[in-house]
């Protein structure tokens, strides 16, 4: 599977602000490019931390001609993935709703009740049970292969800096592309691209492959090493 990365971040590294308001980084030129990497994966993914701060919906937007040039005549949007180990995604979830398929990681730690009002959702949702990491997360060599099995070859993950952590620390970042805007947030608790624990060693590297300048701001495109 590829595992492709966006994120958009001031110039001091933030996602958004510590009270974890959703933060428009991105112009309307980068919010573009994002919908062309949405339509050119499989399914898009986020963190569950993500969907209860932003309750984000992860489409390309309602109008059918535009998704489906974008998607080059594949049918509707993308699916749409949440790393959620104990299954806390609100049942009023906008990921939840029906304009594409939904899937769920989620561990042991999820409740049966929780796992059932989730599956409740209607039958574009899909709740995947699956191994736990050595911090107790979603084993996401595991939950890719969920991923895998249910046809997704192409994966672009949107963050947070929680999942992007564990994600760098389990070598399965293939892509990153950040969208550098040109403002400082600020702030020991605001959330930043990478969070977790943070590498002492073995730090990943990346190649810098393009910089395009954008709106006001910079895109860093990387390979992973
Ligand atoms: N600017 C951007 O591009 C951008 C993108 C995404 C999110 N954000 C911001 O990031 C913040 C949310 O980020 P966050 O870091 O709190 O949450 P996150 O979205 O990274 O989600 C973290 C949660 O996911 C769950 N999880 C399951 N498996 C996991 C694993 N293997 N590793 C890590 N987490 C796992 C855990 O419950 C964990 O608490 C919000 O403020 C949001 O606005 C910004
Ligand atoms: N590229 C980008 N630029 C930004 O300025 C910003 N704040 C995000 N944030 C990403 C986060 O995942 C959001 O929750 C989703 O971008 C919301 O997605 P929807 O519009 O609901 O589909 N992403």
């Amino acid at each position: 599977m590829d595992v492709v990365v966006n994120a958009a971040m001031s110039v001091d590294g933030k996602l958004s602000t510590r009270r974890r308001e959703q933060l428009k980084i991105s112009g309307e030129a980068d919010f573009d490019r994002v919908d062309r990497l949405r339509a050119a994966a499989d399914a898009v993914m986020v963190g569950v931390g993500t969907v209860l701060a932003d309750d984000p919906h992860l489409t390309l937007d309602d109008d059918d001609r535009r998704v489906h040039r974008l998607r080059n005549g594949r049918p509707g949007n993308p699916a749409r993935v949440v790393a959620d180990s104990r299954a806390r995604t609100p049942a009023d979830a906008r990921i939840l709703d029906d304009a594409a398929e939904t899937h769920l990681l989620v561990t042991d730690a999820a409740t049966e009740s929780r796992r059932e009002a989730l599956a409740g959702a209607g039958e574009h949702v899909h709740v995947h049970p699956v191994d736990t990491d050595d911090s107790g997360h979603v084993d996401l060599t595991a939950g890719l292969a969920a991923l895998e099995s249910a046809g997704i070859d192409r994966l672009m993950v949107e963050g947070g800096g929680e999942l992007l952590s564990s994600l760098f620390r389990a070598g399965l970042v293939d892509e990153l592309s950040v969208y550098v805007g040109s403002l400082v947030v600020g702030g020991r608790d605001a959330p930043t691209l990478v969070d977790g624990d943070g590498f002492v060693e073995g730090f990943p590297r990346l190649d810098l492959r393009d910089v395009e300048r954008l709106d006001d701001g910079v895109v860093l495109w990387y390979d992973a090493v």
